[in-house]
């Protein structure tokens, strides 16, 4: 392999795997870097745990191949067995040991060390992951965050060349769930960790991670920083797999799409009169008692603290708007003015 394949963790080439008539992994290309966190997301079924299992080695490629640092693992007349692959796994529903306590749960993985060195490696990830007071319970005498922490631990402990995540938070409600992500990434970082977390939620994606890569139907729809993915989507589907877009149709010609609410400067490789759609975030439409471009009318209006999030008819569109603003409208008002940021749509 090339030099710069020295920093690499892991390479996937073009790996494939059929399930009867599903494709459920097509032509997966990636390379993570080592001591990088990727996010995988999609919507549920478009291969995202069959690619994580395929990478560790449970679950078999049709065809391509998988390279752990400079070590191929998976190809033509190539299989190295799951657990000579160096894998640490964060399951689900964590999948510890229930009849061992946290203890011999982090020990499992390490039994194949001399007794001193395990003593040592087992001392060091319970202080990093701080889990000293629970080390002697049981599974069910923890709760889900405590469990998702010894879970964490046990497939830290033999210092795996990279951690597979299968919706590590998904079993935690949203407060605790947002607190123990926050702590995992910090800590796989603090640890230079090389990880891929898969998960089916687009916030918990953006917010996690060095990279996301965004799947459909087995395949990579786009893959970048959750900058990239969020503000710079490369295809409708990806715009509105991390935001629930207002969608306006209109004509295209010579460089602007012309559209029931004002006319927008895009360019766009359409021929003259296509029809093209007009993406507007909620947050992106300002809304005052007076003052804007056009007149909308309040359907709805439901108030989140912080946010008030709104639904407005305007003339000329079928769909009405969805708005999220921060403005305080007066009570009982129905009639708004509205305008929309141009520099903030999205067209495809
Ligand atoms: N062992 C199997 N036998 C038959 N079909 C399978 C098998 N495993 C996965 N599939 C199919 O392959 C596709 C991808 O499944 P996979 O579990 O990888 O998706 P996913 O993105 O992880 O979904 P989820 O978020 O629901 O876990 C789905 O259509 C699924 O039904």
């Amino acid at each position: 392999m090339s030099q710069n394949c020295e920093e690499l963790a892991l390479r996937l080439q073009d790996v494939s795997r059929s399930f009867q008539d599903t494709l459920a992994v097509s032509g997966i290309s990636l390379d993570i870097r080592r001591g990088e966190v990727v996010s995988l997301v999609g919507h549920s079924g478009c291969g995202k745990s069959t690619l994580l299992r395929i990478v560790a080695g449970v679950e078999t490629a049709d065809s391509g191949r998988i390279f752990l640092g400079d070590r191929q693992v998976n190809g033509p007349r190539t299989f190295v067995e799951p657990e000579a692959r160096n894998i640490g796994f964060v399951f689900q529903d964590y999948a510890l040991f229930p009849h061992l306590t946290a203890r011999d749960n982090i020990f499992f993985g390490l039994k194949r060390l001399p007794r001193q060195e395990a003593e040592a490696r087992f001392a060091e990830v319970v202080e990093r992951v701080g889990i000293q007071h629970l080390i002697h319970r049981f599974p069910h005498t923890l709760s889900g965050g405590e469990q998702q922490r010894v879970a964490l631990a046990r497939a830290l402990a033999p210092r795996p060349a990279i951690v597979l995540m299968d919706e590590p938070f998904s079993n935690l409600d949203q407060g605790l769930r947002e607190r123990v992500r926050t702590e995992t990434l910090a800590l796989l970082k603090s640890l230079d960790t090389t990880a891929i977390m898969v998960t089916h939620d687009p916030q918990e994606a953006l917010s996690a991670g060095d990279r996301v890569v965004l799947m459909r139907s087995g395949r990579i729809v786009q893959e970048g920083s959750a900058y990239d993915l969020h503000d710079r989507p490369n295809s409708a589907y990806a715009a509105e797999f991390f935001c629930a877009f207002n969608k306006v149709p209109g004509v295209y010609r010579d460089g602007r799409l012309t559209t029931a609410i004002g006319t927008f400067s895009q360019q766009l490789d359409l021929r003259p009169d296509s029809a093209a759609t007009l993406f507007i975030r909620p947050q992106s439409i300002a809304v005052s008692p007076d003052d804007g471009d056009l007149p909308a009318r309040v359907e709805q209006r439901i108030f989140h603290g912080e946010i008030e999030q709104l639904v407005l008819r305007v003339q000329g569109l079928e769909a009405p708007l969805k708005v999220r603003t921060m403005e305080r409208l007066p009570d009982g008002v129905s009639d708004v003015r509205i305008s929309v940021q141009p520099d903030r749509v999205l067209t495809f």
